[in-house]
């Protein structure tokens, strides 16, 4: 009785202990953020309660609606800021302060790269990794059909539709992920993988997506790791990430890589993305797991947000066919030779009103809506205030996206028209986040979807089957999801 009578008491003095350290002793970081404004704090907790834990995003941004683009918010023993809106998202991450912002800072609970892989790698290691991506998606090789996208979506239409003039598409996002698996599965490891193989892959993508968009205490706050217990059971999150990671594993294995790649011409060969890192593995640039870790977070990253992306947008047209029908005009307008299934990501300055629909998609769905923070690296002054070296980043693209204060007051319509000229990567957009740590896989999406509009829609219609409007409002997760439709492919003559 008497030990645990000690115990009792010792609990109660450390918790008395924390309480008022963190009432009445202020750390270099806290003490520089406490002049920026945010919601006020309890101890040890700090703003973490105030988070719905289910919808991180929403609770930032409004957060954001009521403390500005600059937010401090103590989350546990984190200090973090959010940034919100084109200009101070522009001055941090692409020119004043970039190099401040660099560093990832990924958090405990999703530690499972060891610090190997592309999104929580720092320093040398992310150099290399990013190096390779970024050599293999060119817009000179993107022309020349790197990803063979075009191929894989004529494959898709084929199976799916054959011969019939109308064909009811049962779970249209499904067969959509199933072809960005397909696409990202040939580009990164050079494999095709059967129907049951890539069944398991997308429902193991996906649950790591929706799991990792979840708030997780304890990457704040780690003594809460038992309330995080149930979220990443029900999402699978640790056991989805571990079977892939395995499986992926396993491929590199029975792939036998071909020790020759020094010697081949890769100008001219569409070499399948883990031979790069193989050989970067070879040279002594990268550590061993530095060859898979990477494609893990490729695949993981390629899948879900592309195939959304275009499951948003064609939910958006079957509820609004006289866009389906500007599209198809546009496409006649060009298709002088009858030629479009060869389409090429070049061609995109031809398709302006296919392009401000890309935009206005990127804008209106705002795929990521916050972004893993970034940490910087030294104190630095962000629209009049300091913000202290070692402070957790979160970029709200989605507040960036949807504000009234920077889109005026048709903020939450869709209107590709907002766009006065017609070019990719319009100001104020930040979907595939900023600076030297923003998406590697910007124009690998921008070819595959762009090369996906010409063709889908030269060759169909898309209507459909039910009276009530297809929901294109979505699921938070780490991308937004898009919920399953059917929908009626209609053979355009
Ligand atoms: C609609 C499609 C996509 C969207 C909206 C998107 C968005 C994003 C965003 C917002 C980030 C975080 C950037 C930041 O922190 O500033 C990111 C990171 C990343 N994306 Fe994408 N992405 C897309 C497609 C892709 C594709 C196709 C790939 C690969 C081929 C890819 C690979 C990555 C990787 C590896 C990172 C981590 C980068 C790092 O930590 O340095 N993404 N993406």
């Amino acid at each position: 009785m008497n030990i645990i009578n000690t115990i009792i008491i010792g609990i109660l003095i450390l918790l008395i202990i924390i309480v008022f350290k963190d009432l009445f002793y202020e750390d270099r970081i806290k003490k520089i953020n406490k002049l920026i404004p945010g919601p006020p704090t309890i101890p040890v907790f700090g703003n973490l309660l105030q988070i719905n834990s289910k919808d991180f995003p929403k609770s930032v941004n409004d957060l954001y609606e009521k403390y500005g683009q600059v937010l401090r918010l103590r989350l546990g023993n984190v200090e973090a800021v959010v940034l919100t809106g084109g200009e101070v998202l522009d001055e941090c991450f692409n020119k004043k302060h970039r190099e401040i912002f660099k560093e990832r800072y990924l958090k405990l609970s999703r530690y499972l790269g060891k610090n190997l892989n592309f999104i929580s790698s720092n320093g040398d290691n992310h150099y290399v990794i990013r190096g390779v991506l970024a050599s293999e998606v060119t817009v000179r090789k993107l022309n020349n059909g790197r990803i063979q996208s075009n191929k894989f979506i004529l494959e898709m239409l084929n199976n799916l539709c054959k011969d019939n003039d109308e064909t009811v598409v049962k779970d249209v996002p499904f067969e959509v992920k199933k072809l960005a698996s397909k696409i990202v599965l040939n580009f990164t490891l050079g494999i095709e993988e059967n129907e049951e193989n890539l069944l398991l892959i997308i429902s193991r993508v996906s649950s790591v997506f929706k799991a990792a968009g979840l708030l997780l205490y304890s990457d704040y706050l780690p003594i809460l790791f038992p309330l995080d217990l149930k979220s990443m059971a029900k999402g699978d999150l640790i056991s989805s990430y571990f079977f892939l990671r395995d499986y992926f594993e396993k491929k590199l294995e029975s792939i036998k890589i071909n020790e020759n790649i020094n010697n081949e011409d890769k100008t001219t060969k569409n070499n399948p993305l883990i031979e790069d890192y193989y050989k970067k593995y070879l040279e002594g640039s990268i550590h061993h797991d530095s060859i898979i870790l990477p494609i893990l977070d490729i695949i993981l990253a390629g899948v879900d947000t592309t195939s959304n992306t275009i499951c948003f947008i064609m939910a958006r047209l079957i509820n609004n066919p006289e866009m389906q029908d500007k599209i198809y005009e546009e496409i006649m307008r060009n298709d002088v030779d009858n030629n479009s299934n060869n389409v090429s990501f070049s061609d995109h300055l031809k398709y302006p009103y296919i392009v401000s629909i890309m935009n206005e998609t990127y804008r209106y769905y705002a795929m990521i809506s916050i972004t893993e923070p970034n940490m910087t690296t030294e104190d630095v002054v962000v629209n009049g205030y300091k913000i202290a070296k070692g402070t957790a980043i979160i970029k709200n693209l989605r507040g960036t996206h949807l504000s009234k204060e920077f889109w005026g007051d048709d903020a939450l319509e869709f209107k590709p028209e907002r766009f006065k000229t017609q070019t990719l990567n319009q100001k104020g957009l930040f979907h595939f986040g900023a600076g030297p740590r923003g998406c590697p896989g910007g124009r690998y999406t921008e070819s595959m979807f762009f090369t996906f509009m010409v063709i889908f829609f030269k060759n169909f219609k898309i209507v459909n089957p039910n009276d009530t409007p297809v929901d294109d409002v979505g699921e938070v997760g780490l991308a937004m999801q898009c919920k399953p439709y059917n929908a009626i492919f209609v053979k355009r003559n």
